[in-house]
């Protein structure tokens, strides 16, 4: 396995959409030595919990724990000093919970940071609109005015200024955040579509050769690859596409 390899397929995020962890488990058997990242989200967690966080760790993954917290302050704190505390890599809050609740979820983990020595700080993100949501959705439902993209960069920047290390959005947005936030802000793009796969319920979308060249940090993919009926193919040749790019 060489360098170039291993960097990209660490940029590749599994979402592990599963209802339990025995199906989760039976696809890091499928993936196994595949160097990817790991996305828990609520799915998995409410039914397996953090032992499953666990034994991810304990296999050598790294983890993205994705429970979109989106709360008052006070409770964000302490959602986020929970997470720390378990060991997780990076985790996410929804960036509509505005710039308090934010700097909120970033005292919760220095709190368990300096409670314990041996832990390391994880990426915070934060979401910014869903890759679900499409443009008359925002202004006829969710009643933002003005462009997705508007609103996207709007919420990047006051993520930005809260501290956290960078956000959620459709890897349509990773060039204009970016502009606006500097190279080193963090973007984490679901609504990856290899050619001709399906969209379901993702509105904005690129493929993962698209996010890549677009400058996405990393992408997550849960369907393509645990959808497929061979997902260890499915996940080799979205790493093969994103090395290409
Ligand atoms: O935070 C996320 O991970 C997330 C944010 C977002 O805007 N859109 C989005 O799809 N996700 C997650 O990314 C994954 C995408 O899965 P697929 O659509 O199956 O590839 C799911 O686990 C979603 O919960």
């Amino acid at each position: 396995m060489n360098e170039a390899y291993k960097e990209m397929a660490g940029r590749l995020i599994v979402a592990l959409d599963y209802p339990d962890a025995h199906q989760a488990k039976a696809l890091l058997q499928e993936l196994e030595g595949i160097p990817c990242y790991m996305k828990v989200g609520m799915q998995l967690y409410y039914a397996a919990g953090p032992d499953f966080v666990r034994d991810l760790k304990t296999r050598g993954y790294k983890v993205f724990l994705d429970l979109k917290m989106h709360d008052i302050p006070n409770t964000v704190k302490g959602g986020a000093e929970s997470i720390t505390r378990l060991g997780v890599d990076m985790f996410n809050v929804h960036a509509a919970g505005g710039s308090e609740m934010m700097k909120a979820a970033m005292e919760g983990v220095d709190k368990a940071l300096q409670s314990d020595a041996s832990l390391r700080k994880p990426l915070v993100i934060a979401v910014t609109q869903l890759t679900s949501t499409g443009q008359d959705m925002l202004n006829q439902e969710i009643g933002i005015p003005g462009t997705v993209q508007d609103a996207v960069i709007r919420y990047a920047e006051l993520t930005q200024a809260a501290g956290l290390d960078g956000v959620v959005a459709s890897a349509q947005e990773s060039g204009m955040i970016a502009e606006a936030c500097g190279k080193d802000f963090v973007t984490v793009t679901p609504g990856i579509r290899p050619a001709g796969s399906d969209q379901g319920d993702q509105k904005r979308v690129l493929t993962p050769g698209e996010a890549i060249r677009g400058g996405s940090t990393y992408i997550v993919v849960g369907r393509p690859i645990t959808g497929s009926e061979e997902p260890r193919a499915a996940a080799e040749s979205i790493i093969k596409e994103m090395l290409n790019a």
